[in-house]
């Protein structure tokens, strides 16, 4: 826990509390925000492991509720200092519909921003995504870009788009009057690839590996970099600029920053077998294994099975055209933004990110 020489006297909400991301956010202000009094935790679907919080020094507040219901953010914003908002459909599988991903994504953006607004809530930290950015539809590769690479941010996919048009409200609703007559501030979080304790999808390349005999076979060239970043210095970030976002409006208002830290730029297979391999797993293939047309083809044998089962069955896979195309595009970040802004440095090391991921996985593969 925090120490609490400070006055104890803030009120923080994260949405998505409960997620992958949001649960570290939840856990970073616990033990680094030291003027935290209370902290909401909003979300869909709420965790036991919340209750475990509510015997430390700041009342943890959980919070079942809806994004897409204004009157249940209304609530559960009003009297907050601070909002980090993580809530977001991260759907790249087609799980869900085109409507549903706009609905959270979007009219649920708009629903924390309109209840910064009308209950005077001034601080606003939205998680974003380097998917804004891209790849784009024509897989243009994004090579050690920044924020300010010059870049044709063109999406077709639903996902990518809801993130945009999310972010793109956080950032114009910076400088609106909320209640009480002074500016909300807004800013954006763009990370890449996170991974870290929790994510599901580097479990499930975990347990297709035990399956396929402690193997995996390359389809993407080691030569495609994919930018990942770790989630503990994700949810350190978001952190960090709420705190310095009072301090620092004029700057950091309506910014976007890039999440980094010192991951190495690798391919996605192969920076996944940084965790993968210690576990047991091996990567068939320097290059590789199938030429590229036939995945392409699989890939949209994917996407009509899905179609055609959808009215039985959610099939999905993680082999589709746009996964496909994800990964087989260069996007890696080389920044600096968000340390000239705020003195962000990433607080855990490569070392230490990797060791915590393979003790997870492990984990993982016992729990299965
Ligand atoms: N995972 C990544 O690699 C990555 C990378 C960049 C950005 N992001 C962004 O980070 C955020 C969190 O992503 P994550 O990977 O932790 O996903 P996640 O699915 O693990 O977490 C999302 C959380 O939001 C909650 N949620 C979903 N719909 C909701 C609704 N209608 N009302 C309230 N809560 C709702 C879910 O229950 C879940 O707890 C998302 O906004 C995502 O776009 C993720
Ligand atoms: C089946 C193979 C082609 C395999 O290599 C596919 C990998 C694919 C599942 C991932 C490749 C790139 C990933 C995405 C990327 O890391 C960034 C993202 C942005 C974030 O906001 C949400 C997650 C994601 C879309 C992430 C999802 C998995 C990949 C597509």
């Amino acid at each position: 826990m925090a120490d609490t020489a400070q006055a104890q006297e803030l009120v923080y909400l994260v949405t998505g509390g409960c997620g992958f991301l949001g649960e570290h956010v939840v856990q970073m202000l616990l033990q680094r925000e030291p003027r935290l009094r209370e902290l909401r935790v909003f979300d869909l679907h709420l965790s036991p492991w919340l209750e475990e919080l509510k015997t430390g020094p700041v009342q943890v507040t959980a919070i079942q509720g809806d994004v897409t219901q204004a009157h249940e953010v209304e609530a559960a914003v009003a009297g907050a200092h601070v909002v980090i908002h993580t809530a977001g459909l991260v759907d790249v599988f087609g799980r869900s519909s085109t409507k549903t991903i706009y609905d959270v994504n979007v009219q649920g953006t708009q629903n924390v921003i309109d209840a910064c607004v009308q209950t005077g809530t001034r601080f606003l930290v939205y998680t974003s995504s380097m998917e804004v950015v891209g790849p784009n539809t024509r897989g243009h590769p994004f090579y050690r870009g920044n924020e300010d690479t010059p870049y044709e941010a063109v999406h077709s996919h639903p996902y990518p788009r809801s993130k945009a048009l999310a972010e793109r409200l956080v950032l114009e609703a910076n400088g609106r009057k909320v209640h009480g007559g002074l500016p909300l501030v807004t800013c954006a979080l763009r990370p890449t690839g996170i991974y870290g304790e929790g994510h599901q999808i580097i479990r499930d390349f975990y347990h297709q590996g035990l399956r396929l005999g402690c193997r995996l076979f390359r389809t993407i060239p080691a030569s495609v970099e994919h930018g990942r970043v770790y989630v503990g210095n994700v949810a350190w970030m978001h952190v960090l600029v709420a705190r310095e976002l009072e301090k620092r409006e004029e700057l950091m208002g309506g910014q976007t920053y890039f999440c980094y830290d010192n991951s190495p730029y690798k391919s996605y297979e192969d920076f996944n077998m940084e965790f993968l391999g210690p576990c047991g797993l091996r990567l068939v293939g320097t290059r590789p294994l199938v030429p590229y047309w036939l995945l392409v083809f699989l890939a949209a044998l994917n996407a009509l099975l899905q179609w055609l089962l959808r009215p039985l069955l959610l099939y999905a896979p993680l082999l589709n055209p746009y996964t496909l195309a994800m990964a087989n595009t260069t996007f890696t970040v080389s920044t600096d933004k968000a340390q000239r802004h705020f003195g962000y440095e990433p607080l855990f090391s490569w070392e230490d990110s990797r060791s915590r991921t393979i003790r997870w996985v492990q984990t993982t593969g016992s729990a299965q």
